[in-house]
């Protein structure tokens, strides 16, 4: 079936397969209990951790798809490929293959050079890396994150939660511009009686917090919840929080490629605080100096974008001299 697929499907199929491999290295590494945390040095007063689970997991994303699709696509991921594991994978999921007719005309015969995959191998590191105790409610915090951008834009991703609910092999929820967003049969029941919120656990700072009161005075965060990981707020919002709301920098090109395909399947949205739309070429600054807003398809990104009062707006820039 995969011959007959396109290539955005038969890469989203192997990014599904891949990212699943890439959740067993990090259980294994997390069984085994030595983390081998280094700091990679982040913007002076806060770590940027990294762990072994961390490097291995890149190491395979970045050779399995090497594997696959030739050592000429255009990949961009977090770590470099220092630690090696003998897990390569090379399947492909049969429900996006299945689905390859779904696939918009203007999809189906992309050049695969104008292709970047952002790869986060694993978000939440700072949460597991912390942890005194690696509990249910921590580890569900990890996630592996592939995303798929097309001249510039996210068209297609996947977030794979290596830990959820006990589950042998987790969810993966993937995406496809104009298919849909697929994975999370399983949903919980959306709670829209109250707007639940959910921001940084370990990246706080006073603008994140004045932009999260702007928004409570507003009526569009009754409740916040702190949480770590991109990837694993936007499942939150896909299991029915209003909002994801980070009015700060550190958040990366790779943190949010997979999630807005993901977010935009579900009719959500997501920009940066001031409404500006995020770039994924290649050779672009890394941070999202301008904060990151991701809304569910069931609020209006513009209501929360007006409520964020402009000095936050004006104290992020949308660019940095200098990555
Ligand atoms: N100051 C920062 N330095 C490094 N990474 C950051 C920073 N802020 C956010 N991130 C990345 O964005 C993700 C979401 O941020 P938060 O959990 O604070 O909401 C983090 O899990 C982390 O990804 P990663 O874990 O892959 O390094
Ligand atoms: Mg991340
Ligand atoms: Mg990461
Ligand atoms: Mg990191």
């Amino acid at each position: 079936m995969w011959m007959r697929s396109c290539f955005l499907h038969r890469l989203v199929a192997s990014s599904v397969k891949i990212s699943e491999a890439a959740g067993g290295v990090i259980k294994d590494i997390l069984c085994d209990g030595d983390l081998k945390i280094i700091d990679k040095g982040g913007s002076g007063k806060t770590a940027d951790l990294q762990t072994e689970a961390d490097r291995a997991a890149q190491y395979c994303i970045v050779k399995s798809l090497h594997a696959v699709f030739g050592d000429k696509i255009t990949i961009i991921g977090e770590e470099e490929t220092t630690s090696f594991t003998p897990r390569i994978e090379k399947g492909f999921c049969s429900k996006v293959l299945s689905l390859n007719d779904k696939c918009p005309e203007n999809l189906r015969d992309i050049n695969p050079e104008d292709v970047v995959i952002w790869v986060d191998p694993l978000d939440g590191t700072v949460e597991i890396a912390n942890a005194a105790k690696k509990s249910a409610a921590v580890l569900a915090q990890v996630t592996v994150l592939i995303g798929i951008a097309y001249r510039g834009r996210p068209i297609a991703g996947v977030i794979h939660q290596p830990y959820y609910e006990g589950r042998e092999n987790g969810r993966t929820v993937w995406a496809i511009n104009g298919v849909g967003t697929y994975g999370m049969d399983y949903v919980k029941e959306d709670n829209k009686e109250q707007k639940i919120v959910v921001t940084t656990r370990s990246h706080g700072t006073s603008s994140v917090d004045a932009a999260l009161d702007a928004l409570n005075k507003k009526g569009l965060a009754d409740t916040v919840v702190r949480v770590g990981g991109a990837g694993y707020k936007v499942m939150r919002i896909l299991e029915g929080a209003a909002a994801y709301v980070f009015a700060s920098q550190g958040c990366k090109k790779w943190d949010t490629a997979a999630c807005e395909a993901v977010i935009e399947g579900t009719g959500g949205r997501l920009t940066d605080i001031s409404g500006r739309l995020l770039n994924y070429e290649k050779g672009v600054q890394l941070n999202n100096t301008g904060g990151v807003l991701v809304t569910a398809c069931w609020v209006d990104h513009q209501d929360y974008l007006n409520s964020i009062p402009d000095a936050l707006k004006e104290a992020l820039p949308e660019f940095q001299a200098k990555n």
